[in-house]
């Protein structure tokens, strides 16, 4: 993490704490109400530039015997701490994420994940994020079952105009996080 990290104001565009955040895309896999194989995650805003989103960890999310695969664990906090991002009120991608895997999370859990910016340098997003299951055969709220790091870069419409020939559905996004 840099010493000359700056705090961002947050975005008008971003709701009030409490309030649910939209997905940023419809087909995404991780937030959209239009992908079947998806994991249909939904967030809602926290005080600052911060959100806590919601996983029902599904059978199909199976990797080791009865528990939640890795992937799809680094996939919730990507998606948690891009949402985090929305803060900005600027589209952003991933650029570096890494996950540290503290304790065994069963299929059946409800995990809640708490993502937040920690700062920013030029168009880098440093962002960090915990999960807790709070529900579900070993619910404890107060442990952290998994914790992440991730850097995201802020992007311009340029970016999503390069791969809009690969697009399925039609994107849509209040934030135009993923107008293309
Ligand atoms: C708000 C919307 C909500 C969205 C929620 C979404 C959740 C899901 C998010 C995703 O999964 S996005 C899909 C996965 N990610 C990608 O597809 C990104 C693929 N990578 C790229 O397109 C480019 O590598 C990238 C845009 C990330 C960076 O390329 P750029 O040419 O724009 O950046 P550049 O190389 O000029 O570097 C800018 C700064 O970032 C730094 N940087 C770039 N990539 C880095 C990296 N990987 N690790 C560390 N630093 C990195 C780089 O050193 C530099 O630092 P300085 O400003 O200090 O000079």
């Amino acid at each position: 993490m840099p010493d000359d990290l700056a705090a961002p104001e947050r975005a008008p565009s971003f709701p009030a704490p409490g309030g649910q955040l939209p997905q940023h895309w419809s087909k995404c896999f991780g937030c959209g109400d239009d992908q079947p194989a998806g994991m249909t995650m939904t967030f809602v805003a926290g005080e600052g530039l911060d959100v806590t989103g919601r996983l029902e960890v599904a059978k199909k999310y199976q990797g080791g015997p009865g528990v939640i695969h890795g992937g799809i664990l680094t996939t919730a906090f990507d998606e948690a701490q891009g949402m985090a991002c929305m803060s900005l009120g600027t589209a952003v991608v991933t650029g570096h994420l890494e996950v540290d895997f503290a304790r065994p999370i069963p299929l059946g859990s409800v995990l809640e994940i708490h993502a937040r910016i920690d700062g920013t340098v030029r168009r880098k997003v440093y962002t960090s994020a915990e999960a807790r299951i709070v529900s579900g055969p070993t619910a404890d709220p107060d442990a952290v079952v998994a914790t992440s790091r991730a850097l995201f870069l802020t992007v311009g419409a340029e970016h999503f105009e390069k791969v809009k020939n690969f697009v399925d559905g039609t994107p849509s996004s209040p934030f135009e996080t993923s107008s293309v």
